[in-house]
């Protein structure tokens, strides 16, 4: 049996790492079981006594450096594991954490600029990292959507500056260190990493590893299937495997560029893949009726506003979202009796409306964002000072899940921002894929 585990630790640099001493522990080796046994609560508890952690072990560590270029901000994720025992997987000690706005798209025109928010956030990376340990520190990142999106010429010399930043700094650059990530491996990484944090959630009786994640320009969905029938049923894009820790494990996961909830908007206003979207307004029966403004997204300018003689509200506004994403969606049956976990945008809108507590989280139904969205696009006069588009979202949201991956009305979604102050991101399993691809340990 093989074990993952975290500690507390106490922060090398100056930001504070997580200081529960709790337990993040996986039998990868043991992942069938889950695919087996309903409970995975059950699964969890009769695996990993809390004891089996030995808590505050500072010897044999070592460092990961993942940066996510997100659509909407580029973050840097400085992870610290402590490997016990050959024998023994290494443990995740702490996670230290910053971000910037905007992402690195924004800087389409300006590569250098764009480096240097990169650079400033390396620098934080040479402050927690001991310098003896520079040299066996790897460091990567990966841009999403966002950098997808521009063109070949524009993102390429945003990587390339990038790359340069990464030569200078005194860390291990492997070969392929700054890339476009491909959809697929940013939908595994979030699947390892829930996996590493399965045991720390909540159990609302979940049966297996789902992961829904809302970006600024993609979604992913990723899960790992239970029935054949699914692995019959699903077109063999849609399907991974991956060898990890000497199981093959064969994932369902996609990511769909163009429907994050930013893109989404876009498509809604019918602005996406626009050429010349200059001085032309954008409509929308999602909008509040006076509502004329500018919005920029992908180094681009939208003007944008309300249907001021038309209608606006739920009923027409769910109509004009359907058309974006009806149809447009694989549909696997399995997920319709699963639960799944839910981060970013899911997140983010379902604090903004007081459906969940930003720093709990908590388990939502489907309806539940229906009903808020039924809510805020009737009154929306009474929304229009938290944002303007809090309407057009919460139906994204509803159409997107309902009719776009078919999910019922009482599916549960368990809101996860962080797991004892770690970010649920994809970036945790990228990084520790990272770091056994490479071999490093202590
Ligand atoms: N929990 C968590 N959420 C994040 C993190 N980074 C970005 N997000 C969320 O991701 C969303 C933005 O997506 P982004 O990554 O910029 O766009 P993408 O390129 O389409 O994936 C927002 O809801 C953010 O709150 C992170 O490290 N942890
Ligand atoms: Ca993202």
């Amino acid at each position: 049996l093989t074990l993952l585990c975290l500690g507390n630790g106490e922060s090398p640099g100056k930001m504070a790492f997580s200081r529960f001493p709790i337990l993040l522990a996986l039998a990868f080796s043991s992942f069938s079981f889950v695919l087996s046994h309903l409970n995975r609560e059950m699964w969890f508890q009769d695996f990993f006594p809390p004891n089996m952690c030995p808590i505050n072990a500072k010897d044999n560590t070592f460092y990961g450096i993942m940066f996510d270029a997100g659509s909407t901000g580029t973050r840097i994720h400085i992870y610290t594991f402590v490997q016990k025992s050959p024998e023994n997987l290494p443990e995740l000690e702490g996670e230290i954490f910053e971000s910037v706005k905007p992402g690195l798209s924004a800087y389409a025109d300006q590569p250098e600029k764009g480096a240097e928010t990169v650079k400033r956030l390396l620098d934080m990376a040479i402050d927690a990292v001991p310098p003896h340990l520079w040299k066996k520190t790897p460091v990567v990142l990966k841009a999403t959507a966002g950098l997808r999106l521009l063109s070949e010429e524009k993102a390429q010399s945003l990587l390339l500056e990038v790359r340069e930043v990464f030569e200078e700094s005194p860390f291990l650059v492997p070969e392929d260190s700054v890339s476009i990530m491909d959809g697929s491996y940013e939908a595994l990484g979030a699947a390892l990493s829930m996996m590493l944090f399965a045991g720390q959630l909540s159990g609302q009786n979940q049966h297996t590893v789902g992961t829904l994640d809302l970006g600024g320009a993609s979604t992913q969905i990723t899960f790992l299937p239970q029935f054949e029938e699914t692995l019959k049923e699903t077109p063999g894009d849609f399907l991974t495997s991956f060898e990890m820790f000497n199981s093959t494990y064969k994932l369902y996961t996609h990511s769909y560029l163009g429907f994050g909830l930013k893109a989404a908007r876009l498509a809604i206003l019918g602005a996406l893949n626009v050429e010349a979207v200059d001085g032309q307004m954008f409509r929308s029966s999602c909008l509040p009726k006076q509502l004329e403004a500018e919005w920029h997204f992908g180094g681009m300018k939208y003007r944008y506003g309300g249907n001021k003689e038309g209608e606006t509200g739920f009923k027409p506004c769910y109509l004009e979202v359907l058309k974006v994403v009806e149809g447009k969606l694989h549909q696997p049956d399995e997920i319709r009796g699963r639960s799944f976990y839910a981060f970013s945008y899911y997140y983010d809108r379902a604090v903004d409306t007081n459906l969940i507590d930003y720093e709990q989280g908590g388990v939502l139904e489907v309806r539940d964002f229906e009903r808020k969205a039924e809510e805020v696009c009737d009154n929306m006069e009474k929304y229009n000072s938290a944002s303007p588009f809090l309407c057009m979202d919460l139906v994204y949201i509803t159409a997107l899940l309902k009719e776009g991956f078919g999910f019922r009305d009482n599916t549960l979604l368990q809101l996860t921002k962080k797991v004892n102050n770690v970010e649920t991101s994809w970036t945790l399993g990228a990084t520790f894929h990272l770091l056994q691809s490479l071999g490093i340990t202590y």
